[in-house]
């Protein structure tokens, strides 16, 4: 079993190489090397306490490597700030928390656009300078299909609607790369399917790098699959070949996808 990096005719969008992470002495995370690529969906999975989410803190700039390479479109961004490395189009995805609960949905849009506009400062004034930013809001909101709620406050929203919402606002940032921690937390079973669809029509023309726990959507949209285990990455590939080596299997998939 390969624990390459995704192969591809493409340069990665985002790639890893000897990516490391040390706590105080313990090794979360230790030799990583992964490739993200345009219009393709990557998961990262593992099982609890793998690294999953510190090689997603690290990529992102939230924690700062003990060593190893980060690149984005090449360009070296392993000393970056978060903010920059955001700029630069690599976007994560924050949780509901970041959604305004007492906007509306398309009030919530257009303030995520006023991010990359520059009108941060504006909007406190009032929201009518917003209104320039309102076509892009709904072209966004028919995107994720929130077009009909988009007068409705965040906070009436159903969970699943919420986390589309949230999703939406990170579009709004036009991230070449978007990273989602577990899109899928928390929802039922017809949010799954809302989600997954959204998550492949974004990713038609990004890139997408996703850390999921929900195995069966992770084999039903994701391209490429990098499996961790105590920090290392213990296989590589298409799904159906992580699942099926053995040792995937020991550490992971036997337990929870039979
Ligand atoms: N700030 C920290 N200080 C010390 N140890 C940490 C810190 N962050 C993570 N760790 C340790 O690093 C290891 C990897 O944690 P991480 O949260 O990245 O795993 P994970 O794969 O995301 O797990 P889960 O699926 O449970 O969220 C764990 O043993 C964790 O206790």
């Amino acid at each position: 079993m390969s624990t390459e990096p995704q192969p591809s005719p493409e340069p990665a969008i985002l790639s890893a190489r000897g990516l490391r992470r040390d706590f105080a002495g313990f090794v979360a995370v230790k030799d990583v090397d992964l490739d993200v690529h345009h219009g393709k969906i990557h998961a990262l999975i593992g099982p609890n306490g793998a690294g999953k989410t510190t090689v997603f803190n690290l990529l992102t700039k939230f924690l700062q490597p003990t060593a190893g390479t980060i690149t984005c479109a090449g360009i070296d961004i392993t000393r970056t700030a978060p903010a920059k490395v955001a700029r630069m189009g690599v976007v994560r995805s924050f949780q509901i928390s970041a959604t305004f609960p007492h906007l509306s949905v398309l009030d919530n849009v257009r303030v995520a656009l006023q991010r990359p506009n520059g009108l941060a400062t504006q909007f406190w004034r009032s929201l009518s300078t917003l209104d320039r930013l309102t076509p892009r809001a709904m072209e966004l909101l028919h995107a994720v299909g929130l077009d009909s709620a988009r007068h409705r406050l965040a906070s009436d929203l159903s969970y699943g609607r919420k986390r589309v919402l949230e999703i939406a606002t990170t579009l709004a940032l036009d991230p070449k790369v978007l990273l989602l921690d577990e899109p899928m937390a928390g929802m039922g079973h017809e949010d799954v399917g809302t989600i997954s669809r959204l998550v492949r029509s974004i990713a038609e023309n990004r890139a997408v790098l996703m850390v999921e726990h929900n195995l069966s959507v992770v084999a039903d949209i994701a391209d490429w699959v990098t499996v961790l285990q105590r920090g290392q990455v213990l296989a590589a590939g298409d799904y159906d070949t992580v699942s099926k080596d053995e040792r995937v299997r020991v550490a992971y998939m036997g337990t929870e996808h039979e």
